[in-house]
């Protein structure tokens, strides 16, 4: 079965999820006039499968550059994406061609990066191959690069015209790249649609297996949840006095900081999970949220199999790092927090004493 799910921006596309669904590639890339280069930016792990891309966008007499980049967060950096920039000029890549970004979430976020900055934008599409990338990275338009100063500083938002989930492709991921796209999903759980969290409750043993049923609903749930909150807010502003899009930030001010000084080693997923725990901490720090519902966040998460604890002793380089997050106003720190299940707030401000009780919380 194929699941097509509309990202209602104001620009729509349609983010397409099931078995297969990479033939559609060729349609996506011939949206729209004039297209005669097709750049398809990978991971060095997704060779074979760009090579399959390819072929039916040779057929059609498409002029196809395959650019190889860096597995994982190591493809974020002003390096590769000058190297990307080098290969698309001298390919002479103009406004009418097309990006493809084939991989997990650290080549989709280069390669929407590539589109957004090359010529001021050029037309992308998203074959995500990691359910963290289906789930999360891949829909939404966030696009960006880290710095040695933090995760995700320079970037831009430009939308993808579509996304292909390709469930084939999960049958080989790793364990641990599953457990780590599992945290984005809990996430969404927690933060809006309180039946995934109920989903993963009642069967943890299938949620291990990347192939099975309830994996595929997940994913399709989790996109549900990006795309109708990124539909309302697409650039963060939050201008209707809502959370908006923040809230898909969840655990991810501590998140950030642990990947930061874990210098990448950590999985997004993993820091992501310690950072919902400590953001649960510190929403029941503050009277916020129940005992229950801080010990769901760790029971469930424990389920998974993610971690829910951090090294001591190194608060302050972590707060150095958060003060840097993306949701820092002047020198006041905001984290997403909840005040109820699937009720996210911003908590602006909170008092030094209460972060560093939950960071001895989650680092005990
Ligand atoms: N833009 C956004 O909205 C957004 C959202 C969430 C996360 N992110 C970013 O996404 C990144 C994390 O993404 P990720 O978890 O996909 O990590 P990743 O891109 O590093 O991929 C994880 C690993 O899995 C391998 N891999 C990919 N697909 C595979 C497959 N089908 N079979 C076997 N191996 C495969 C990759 O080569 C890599 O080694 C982080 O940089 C994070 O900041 C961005
Ligand atoms: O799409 C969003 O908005 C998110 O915050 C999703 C996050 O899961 C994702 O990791 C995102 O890249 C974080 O964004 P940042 O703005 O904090 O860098
Ligand atoms: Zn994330």
């Amino acid at each position: 079965m194929t699941t097509r799910l509309t990202v209602p921006t104001a620009r729509p596309y349609d983010v397409v999820i099931g078995h297969g669904v990479h033939e559609q590639l060729r349609g996506l890339v011939g949206f729209g006039m004039g297209v005669m280069r097709v750049a398809i930016i990978h991971a060095p792990t997704m060779a074979a499968q760009a090579a399959r891309l390819r072929e039916p966008l040779v057929s059609d007499h498409l002029e196809v550059h395959l650019i190889e980049v860096p597995d994982s967060e190591q493809a974020k950096t002003t390096d590769v994406l000058a190297f990307c920039w080098k290969v698309l000029g001298r390919a002479g890549f103009t406004r009418s061609d097309v990006i493809v970004g084939l991989g997990g979430g650290a080549t989709t976020d280069l390669a929407g990066f590539v589109a957004a900055s090359w010529l001021r934008g050029v037309r992308f599409v998203n074959v995500p191959t990691t359910v963290l990338g289906m789930v999360d990275a891949a829909v939404g338009g966030k696009t960006g690069i880290n710095t040695d100063e933090g995760k995700n500083l320079v970037g831009a938002f430009h939308e993808p015209v579509g996304v292909l989930c390709d469930l084939d492709v999960l049958a080989d991921l790793p364990a641990r790249e599953l457990r780590s796209g599992m945290a984005e999903v809990v996430k969404c759980g927690f933060i809006a649609d309180p039946s995934i969290l109920d989903l993963v409750e009642a069967a943890p043993a299938a949620i291990a297996d990347p192939t099975s049923h309830i994996v595929a609903e997940l994913i399709t749930k989790g996109i549900s949840v990006k795309a109708r909150t990124v539909a309302g807010d697409l650039r963060e502003t939050g201008s209707d006095g809502s959370i908006g899009r923040e809230a898909l930030n969840y655990g991810h001010t501590f998140g950030h900081a642990v990947e930061r000084f874990e210098h990448y080693r950590v999985r997004h997923g993993e820091a992501i999970s310690i950072g919902m725990v400590f953001v649960a901490e510190v929403a029941h720090r503050a009277g916020m949220i129940d005992r229950d519902l801080l010990d769901r966040h760790r029971s469930i998460l424990e389920l998974v199999g993610l971690p829910t604890t951090y090294r001591p002793g190194i608060w302050e380089a972590l707060a150095t790092t958060m003060r840097l997050d993306k949701k820092t106003r002047g020198d006041q720190l905001r984290f997403v927090v909840l005040e109820s299940l699937a009720q996210p707030v911003i908590l602006a401000g909170p008092d030094e004493s209460l972060l560093l009780d939950a960071y001895r919380a989650v680092a005990s």
